[in-house]
């Protein structure tokens, strides 16, 4: 659609159309009717909009998806979405009411773009459980993705599903009936709806993990398998048979809308869309897994299809997920309101710049592989167009900061244990500045106003935790470590040290090491 320059919120020429159907080309809307419900997604935020409608928006035309569910050939039909809210029914009232079509915002670093994208063909409440039950027991129904949040999965450190979370509990009761009301729980859904497919005889299908979380493929089968053990002897058997779970690496940073993004989308399109989706230009899925039931050509739109996810995985979640958490903590000590901000000032790129190197030596990827993936993730941050909110990344720190710090930490430490045994690796304690940088500022975050924190273990949290209670609570084995311990007060010794957001130092033009050549 229009590549003009977005920002002045007006509209050329004055009143502005409503989106939906209406607003689509001929072309497009003939795609649109063609679209067959083959996706059922979960988890109707942003994200799924900038990201996985955006690929299957974009599979080329004519390729529509490989396979068929119930005998009857797929051809080159484009696929659809019926999407399902988690937790609230609001982004579903709001796209129902414009055909779920929506625009997507793209802010480059030199300027924005808009397009429309009508791969969702309906929009509904996760908690409408006749609905989702039919859904995923349709036999046209080839692919579950979900986009649910880490904290959403519910599991417990024996790797099963927290049976004493309350809201599992419940499920677990509901479904232990057969109640006809909806569980309430991401795992709890899959299991009430994989049930219903197998009991209308439905046949295979996949199960895509589109959360920010390791091996999430294994992970999101593991979550259903314990909880449908739980509650009905025979459906672990049937999932085992006739559900794969296919691990993916996603990544496209998409904050949450603001106002300014509606009225620039506005201004470009001459449509009023109260459900606009705001992106950076860069999209990358890499996925790994079986398709029993077939799946859309999201090859065609730069997605990769790999046997090996881990060294995708971790370069994503060691590098930019957990620059994002350092700077979200740092960042909001230091009073910075966003990324753009944060990446502006040199007190929180050093400890970035560590982080990654303390990363890298951990990732199983060439040299130059890394060196562009932390040239690109410079720019990236550096963005001044793409206003993410700190506050934003800083949420569920509990459940992000094991995935994104701890596990790159515990390597370097073993590492560091086999020089010391003389096997070669880390000299010293393997403790790097980064990772203690990072934990520290979480501590500082957590132990701020513990009421403001919005995170799972939020009940644990109070002024006075100190650096080995922070630890039990991300990296329990390791709360021992008493060299881990004292790194940890060194470094949050070290923030105190730094005064609060200073002008000179903060603005995003202010000289930075990470230097992204971006303009501000
Ligand atoms: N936004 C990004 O840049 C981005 C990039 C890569 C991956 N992701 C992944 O996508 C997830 C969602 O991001 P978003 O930007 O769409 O956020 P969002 O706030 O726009 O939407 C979150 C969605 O998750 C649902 N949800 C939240 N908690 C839930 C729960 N306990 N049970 C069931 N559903 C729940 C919400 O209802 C909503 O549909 C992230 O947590 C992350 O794992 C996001
Ligand atoms: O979405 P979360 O809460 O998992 O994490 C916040 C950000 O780090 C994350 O959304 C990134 O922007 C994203 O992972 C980029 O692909």
């Amino acid at each position: 659609m229009s590549e003009a320059e977005a920002g002045s919120g007006r509209v050329a020429g004055g009143a502005s159309r409503p989106v939906g159907l209406g607003a689509l080309s001929a072309e497009q809307r003939a795609v649109r009717d063609a679209r067959e419900r083959r996706i059922v997604h979960l988890g109707l935020g942003a994200f799924h909009r900038s990201h996985q409608a955006w690929f299957t928006q974009h599979v080329a035309e004519g390729s529509g998806g490989s396979g068929s569910s119930s005998g009857s050939a797929s051809g080159s039909a484009p696929w659809g979405i019926v999407a399902f809210t988690g937790r609230r029914p609001d982004q579903a009232d709001l796209l129902s009411r414009q055909d779920a079509v929506y625009t997507l915002l793209t802010r480059a670093a030199d300027g924005a773009t808009a397009e429309l994208v009508d791969a969702i063909v309906e929009a509904h409440d996760g908690a409408d459980a006749p609905r989702w039950r039919a859904a995923l027991a349709d036999p046209q129904t080839a692919v579950v993705t979900l986009t649910v949040t880490e904290a959403a999965y519910h599991r417990a450190p024996d790797g099963r599903i927290d049976l004493d979370d309350p809201d599992v509990a419940a499920d677990a009761e509901l479904l232990r009936r057969g109640a006809p009301e909806a569980c309430t729980t991401a795992p709890g859904r899959l299991v009430d709806g994989l049930r219903a497919r197998r009991d209308r005889g439905s046949g295979p299908v996949a199960v895509v993990c589109c959360d920010n979380l390791t091996d999430n493929g294994r992970m999101t089968r593991d979550m259903v398998l314990s909880l449908a053990d739980e509650v009905d002897a025979g459906l672990g058997a049937w999932i085992l048979r006739e559900v794969s779970f296919v691990a993916s690496m996603v990544d496209r940073i998409t904050p949450a809308t603001t106002d300014g993004d509606r009225a620039d989308a506005l201004a470009l399109t001459g449509l009023d869309d109260p459900a606009v989706v705001v992106a950076e230009p860069f999209a990358e899925w890499v996925l790994s897994g079986r398709f029993p039931a077939g799946r859309p050509a999201w090859e065609t739109a730069g997605a990769r299809f790999v046997d090996d996810l881990e060294p995708y995985e971790q370069r994503k979640l060691w590098l930019l997920n957990a620059g994002h958490s350092l700077l979200a903590y740092l960042g909001l000590h230091l009073g910075h309101q966003t990324v753009d901000e944060a990446v502006g000032d040199p007190r929180c790129v050093e400890p970035l710049e560590q982080l990654w190197d303390e990363a890298a030596a951990e990732l199983p990827l060439p040299a130059d592989e890394i060196a562009a993936a932390r040239a690109a993730l410079g720019e990236r941050f550096g963005n001044p167009r793409i206003r993410h909110r700190l506050q934003q990344i800083a949420s569920d720190g509990s459940v992000k900061l094991p995935i994104r710090v701890v596990d790159p930490l515990r390597r370097r430490l073993a590492r560091a244990d086999g020089a010391r045994a003389g096997a070669g690796g880390v000299a010293g304690s393997g403790i790097g500045p980064g990772a203690a940088t990072l934990l520290a500022a979480w501590w500082l975050h957590v132990t701020g106003d513990p009421s403001l924190v919005a995170d799972p273990r939020s009940g644990d949290f109070s002024a006075d935790l100190g650096a080995r209670d922070i630890l039990r609570l991300v990296a329990p084995d390791l709360a021992g470590d008493d060299r881990l311990v004292t790194a940890v007060e060194e470094a949050r010794a070290r923030i105190l040290r730094l005064s609060p957001a200073d002008p000179a130092t903060s603005s995003p033009s202010a000289s930075s090491p990470l230097d992204t050549g971006v303009p501000a």
